[in-house]
């Protein structure tokens, strides 16, 4: 058997040649959270829409504001007041009132004193204080948000600013994830003799909804040819993306690959430069994409990570992969046949990014996986890294 491997940069390349960015669909926004742009947001108007006051208090004109100003009206949030201020006058004002005319300062209530009707400053107002002017924030036509960001909170209140109520944003990605293995059990399940607990269905399905993935279905087959192209026939029928797990490898019992053959699937890798997911495989069917991850659950995560989460960026138009960083390891590390990812905490220190591996990197070791906050990549070769040499990250 071959032992050629592709590199993990090679195989990135021909998954995301592969994919083809799904259709825009109009989405309300309140149920936007997660979703892709799929064009940039244009600020229609001002924001804010027009001058108010940063604090609660009065509106004078910083020029006449010495003595005792005459109170002529009040502005409050929503409610102009419907006169200017004229010089040694003053209007009360509430936070986010609109500023009235003629008024250029704000004295704030701690700063007033009222009698009679009339208001005095205890110290000086200077011309600005406490007011917020129209466009601050946000200036009418131009872009806040781009077309490939990502709607999280903070994104969701801009464009709201921004005056949208529905935002145009890549189809959700459906994914099928189909487990292999006669030894899997659901959760919680009692086990038999040589039976696990499935643990990489749950695992694949929260990273593929951390990626605003829609699941579809996630199937469990036995080891069973014949079971295991249907269940990927099934799965092929609307995903945009099959993600299996195990039986990639060459053992007796390993069906997916010629199942997946038998249905059209045309092979494009199998096999990388990687440890741990040594016997990745990606393939297509029009522009479904297939990948095969190996079953170890943390080979699976990896994986995932490496491949179907750039996979699942790209079908909705964002980046694909994340940038690199380099960082000096806080411990030794072997090189060995394959590049590695080793799971690792980040941390800084004066300036420096630190690498720390988050325990045994065997593939088995699921404890790895807890607290790592990248990926450090050790190239492939003899002999070790030492401690406080530099190495690639990517954050996970
Ligand atoms: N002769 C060789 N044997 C193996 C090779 C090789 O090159 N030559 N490669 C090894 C490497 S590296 C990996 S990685 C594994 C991958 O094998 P498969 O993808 O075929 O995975 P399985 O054999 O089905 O399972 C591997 C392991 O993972 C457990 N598993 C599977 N599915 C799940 C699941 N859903 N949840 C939790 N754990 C799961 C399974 O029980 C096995 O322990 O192959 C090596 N062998
Ligand atoms: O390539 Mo495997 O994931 O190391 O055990």
């Amino acid at each position: 058997m071959s032992r050629v491997l592709i590199p993990i940069s090679r195989a990135r390349e021909q998954v995301l040649a592969a994919t083809v960015r799904l259709a825009a669909e109009p989405v309300p926004l309140g149920i936007a959270l997660g979703r892709v742009l799929a064009e940039d947001v244009v600020a229609a108007t001002d924001l804010p829409p027009f001058g108010n006051s940063a604090m609660d208090g009065f509106a004078v004109r910083h020029d006449a504001s010495s003595g005792a100003l005459r109170i002529v009206g009040e502005s409050r949030a929503g409610t102009p007041a419907p006169l200017a201020v004229g010089p040694y006058e003053a209007i009360r004002i509430s936070t986010g009132a609109p500023l009235p005319d003629g008024a250029d300062a704000v004295v704030p209530v701690e700063d007033a004193r009222e009698e009679d009707g009339t208001v005095t400053a205890t110290a000086a107002a200077q011309a600005g204080q406490h007011v917020r002017r129209a466009g601050d924030d946000l200036r009418a036509g131009t872009v806040v948000l781009r077309a490939g960001d990502r709607l999280g909170a903070a994104e969701l209140g801009v464009a709201v600013g921004a005056g949208a109520a529905e935002l145009l944003c890549a189809r959700r990605p459906r994914v099928a994830i189909v487990c292999t293995g006669d030894e899997l059990r659901a959760p919680g399940e009692p086990l038999g003799p040589g039976e696990i607990h499935n643990s990489n269905a749950p695992m694949l399905a929260a990273l593929a909804q951390q990626e605003g993935a829609e699941l579809l279905e996630t199937v469990v087959v036995g080891d069973d040819r014949a079971a295991t192209e249907r269940a990927f026939a099934q799965a092929l029928e609307q995903a945009d993306l099959v993600v299996a797990s195990g039986g990639v490898s060459v053992g007796p019992h390993d069906h997916v690959k010629p199942a997946l053959a038998a249905l059209g699937v045309q092979e494009s890798f199998w096999r990388v430069s990687l440890q741990p997911g040594k016997p990745t495989w990606f393939g297509t069917r029009g522009e479904r994409l297939v990948l095969g991850l190996p079953g170890n659950p943390v080979s699976s995560y990896v994986t995932f990570v490496l491949f179907a989460r750039p996979a699942l960026r790209a079908l909705q138009g964002a980046a694909a992969l994340p940038p690199r960083a380099s960082a000096r390891l806080t411990r030794s590390l072997p090189r060995r046949f394959r590049e590695q990812a080793v799971r690792v905490a980040l941390s800084e220190q004066t300036g420096t990014l630190l690498a720390t591996p988050t325990g045994p990197q065997p593939s088995h070791i699921t404890a790895s996986l807890l607290g790592a906050d990248g990926f450090a990549f050790v190239p492939p070769g003899d002999g070790e890294l030492a401690e406080g040499d530099a190495i690639e990250v990517e954050r996970i």
